[in-house]
This record gives C-alpha cells, sequence and structure tokens, in this order.
C-alpha cells in the first residue's frame, strides 16, 4: 500500500482528477477501451467535477460503480444519479455507462444479467473505491449477510444486506476488485485515517478494505 497525505481535501481531489486522467489516457493509448470503476457516497463529487471536464476519448471509456444501493435513479440515495451528474457530463457525457442497477423489486432478480454486461469490462483498468470508517469498501461491509461470497466467492456481483446499509445494495466481489490494474482509495477526515491503519493489521473478513489495500494507492486529506 502506498500512502499519499495531501495538505487538504480540494489539492487531493484535484490531483487525483488529474492522475486519472493520465490513467486513462495511457490506457486508451494501449487498448480499444478502458473500464473505470467508481464510489457513491458523500467524498468523490469533487474529483468527478474535475475529471469530467479533462478531454480524452471518453466515446472509449466505460464507467461503472463500484457498488449500488438497490433504489431507482429517482432517488437522493441512487449512486448513478451523482455519477450522471457529477461524472457523465460535460467531456464525460460521452462515456458508456455500465449500470449496476436495473429496475426490479430485489437485486436478485437482475444479477445474472448485471453480471453478464460486466464480464467484458475486466479487468477494470481504473478502480476508485471509497471507505467507511467501519471499513467498509464498495458494498462490502463487516457482518453483511452475504460478505465471504463477496471476499471469498467467484462471482463477480454479489447482493448484500448488512446493518449499516439501509436499503439492499450490490457489490462488486473482491475478485473483481483485486483484479483492477490500478487501484486508488480515496479518504477524508482523521477517523477514516484511523481505520485505515486498524484495517492493516486485520484480514478481510473483519476489515474488508483489507482486502484491497496491497496494491491500492490511499489518497488521504484530514479536512
Ligand atoms: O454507496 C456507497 O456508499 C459507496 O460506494 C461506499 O462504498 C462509500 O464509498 C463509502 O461508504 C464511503 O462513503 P462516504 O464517502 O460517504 O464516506
Amino acid at each position: 500500500m502506498e500512502l499519499k497525505e495531501y495538505p487538504d481535501s480540494e489539492m487531493m481531489m484535484m490531483d487525483l482528477a488529474d492522475r486519472l486522467a493520465g490513467e486513462l489516457r495511457s490506457c486508451l493509448a494501449r487498448h480499444d477501451f478502458a473500464s473505470m470503476a467508481v464510489p457513491g457516497g458523500t467524498t468523490p463529487g469533487p474529483v468527478f467535477d474535475s475529471l469530467c471536464g479533462t478531454h480524452l476519448d471518453w466515446e472509449r471509456v466505460h464507467v461503472m460503480l463500484t457498488d449500488e444501493r438497490w433504489v431507482p435513479e429517482s432517488s437522493e440515495r441512487s449512486n448513478t444519479r451523482l455519477v450522471r451528474q457529477r461524472l457523465l457530463t460535460d467531456q464525460a457525457a460521452a462515456a458508456k455507462y455500465v449500470p449496476l442497477y436495473l429496475e426490479g423489486d430485489a437485486p436478485e432478480d437482475r444479477l445474472d444479467e448485471i453480471e453478464e454486461s460486466l464480464k467484458d469490462e475486466l479487468p477494470l483498468s481504473i478502480l476508485l473505491l471509497g471507505m467507511g470508517s467501519d471499513m467498509h469498501t464498495a458494498s462490502i461491509f463487516p457482518g453483511a449477510d452475504r460478505l465471504d461470497d463477496a471476499l471469498h466467492g467467484d462471482r463477480l456481483i454479489v447482493p448484500m444486506r448488512a446493518p449499516g446499509a439501509p436499503e439492499p445494495r450490490v457489490t462488486l466481489s473482491a475478485k473483481v476488485l483485486k483484479g483492477a490494474m490500478s487501484t486508488h482509495i480515496l479518504i477524508k477526515g482523521q477517523d477514516k485515517r484511523e481505520a485505515l491503519e486498524k484495517a492493516r493489521h486485520l484480514s478481510p473478513d473483519e476489515a474488508p478494505v483489507a482486502a484491497v489495500l496491497r496494491d491500492a494507492i490511499v489518497h488521504w486529506a484530514e479536512s
């Protein structure tokens, strides 16, 4: 793991957006397309705001989420809504979006279709993850009902229900996350820094983020 500390979150967001743009460019120079998975939640918005205005061949960029809450796009809780509003806009409006949510009562109803659509996107060229102070990443939560499948199973995508998550979720599995060509984790605040230090000494079963730490660059700013 590499830890990159920034003087403030504004610099972190700009620097990370530049870095992701550089990685996308170099990937597109070598491959037909680049696949990039990004988190939802409250932290990554400013990275999206900066990245979406970057000039690159967005038509060959495939964007997906690392995890999604099982709610329609009209919900404030939808990560798709966040990505559409803040990343898939401006220059990046030309990117292809690969959804993890399809209309349906429960993730299980549409899981096979979602998994099928992911197959051609792997391995991920670029993975950007968030982390909670409970050490979850994507929607792989400690104590979740299908934690074992998500960490150790063969599926690409796993439905999740967890005490810390108000609605059912779907998450890319650890197998997919660990296969990414480049992994960045974006965290802010002292509580998450402490959670990160703790996770470094725990197993993924106790601290799911530990599953992806080895090859990751962690970007941190206190505020
Ligand atoms: O849907 C989600 O909530 C995310 O994809 C999730 O994995 C997120 O990255 C962490 O929970 C951190 O969330 P914050 O950035 O809001 O702290």
